[in-house]
């Protein structure tokens, strides 16, 4: 059976009333529908406790944007990962680009974020990708090596052990553009080769999403990748009409 896992990254976007009205139809569908699908929905910070008392008992799980590698204490403005897991967070996304362009996180950091969630028995959506350059250079699979180089240097091979991976091109998020169904498939299946090399297995351990400008009608066609066990959807999770077509569609 294929996995189905669907991320909605909410970014900074959404209102106490907007995300309820957000969420109230999407318990409807999950609720109706006898489906595999797998959906962890991601607000601000902020509203994780909200969105928790509204998604409880149902089976959509809570994700958050971010974390900060230190633990409770003085760092003003951060948030921990003791707190995340008070707030009934499962999942966190690191390494997202929009971290990387607006924050400078570095794959360093990454790598720590990526340990500090694992060691509180969360999960990571570990997100790599290239940018535009890197696409025309031809050098995707090398950037997205890099980026797990950086995680096994630090965690070693069992880092990737029920991670999800979410193979993001820069250029692909929020363009309205997509790499071609066959490119996605190459570079997702070398980014299975290469981990299960790294840890000289052949069974899968981890998921991969795909995530970059997924709407409500490439859905069907990028969920023809045999590779992809899901998506990390950004603006098309934001609208209700958009977000329940994917759901309908994918399910
Ligand atoms: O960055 C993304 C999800 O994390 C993708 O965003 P879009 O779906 O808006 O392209």
């Amino acid at each position: 059976m294929k996995n189905k896992i669907i991320t909605a990254n909410w970014k900074s976007n959404g209102d106490t009333n907007s995300l309820h009205n957000l969420l109230i139809p999407i318990i409807d569908f999950i609720k109706k529908k006898e489906s595999m699908l797998k959906l962890i929905v991601v607000p601000p910070f902020v509203y994780l406790n909200q969105v928790h008392n509204i998604i409880i008992n149902t089976n959509i799980m809570l994700g958050a944007q971010n974390v900060d590698i230190h633990s409770n204490g003085a760092f003003t403005g951060e948030i921990s990962v003791d707190m995340l897991k008070d707030v009934h967070v499962c999942y966190v996304i690191i390494g997202h680009s929009e971290r990387k362009i607006y924050h400078k996180e570095s794959d360093l950091l990454i790598s720590k974020k990526i340990q500090i969630v694992q060691n509180a028995k969360l999960i990571p959506i570990f997100c790599i990708g290239e940018t535009e350059q890197d696409y025309k250079n031809g050098i995707t699979n090398q950037i997205c090596q890099k980026q797990i180089d950086s995680v096994f240097n630090v965690i070693g091979e069992k880092a990737f052990n029920n991670m999800i991976i979410a193979y993001e091109p820069v250029w692909a998020i929020g363009s309205g553009r997509t790499p071609s169904i066959d490119f996605i498939q190459d570079t997702c299946g070398h980014i299975t080769d290469y981990i299960l090399n790294i840890q000289n297995v052949k069974k899968k351990s981890f998921f991969i999403q795909y995530g970059g400008s997924v709407n409500e009608s490439n859905i069907e066609k990028l969920s023809k990748v045999i590779e992809i066990d899901g998506f990390l959807i950004g603006s098309a999770s934001l609208f209700i009409s958009r977000f329940l077509k994917i759901l309908t569609k994918y399910s």
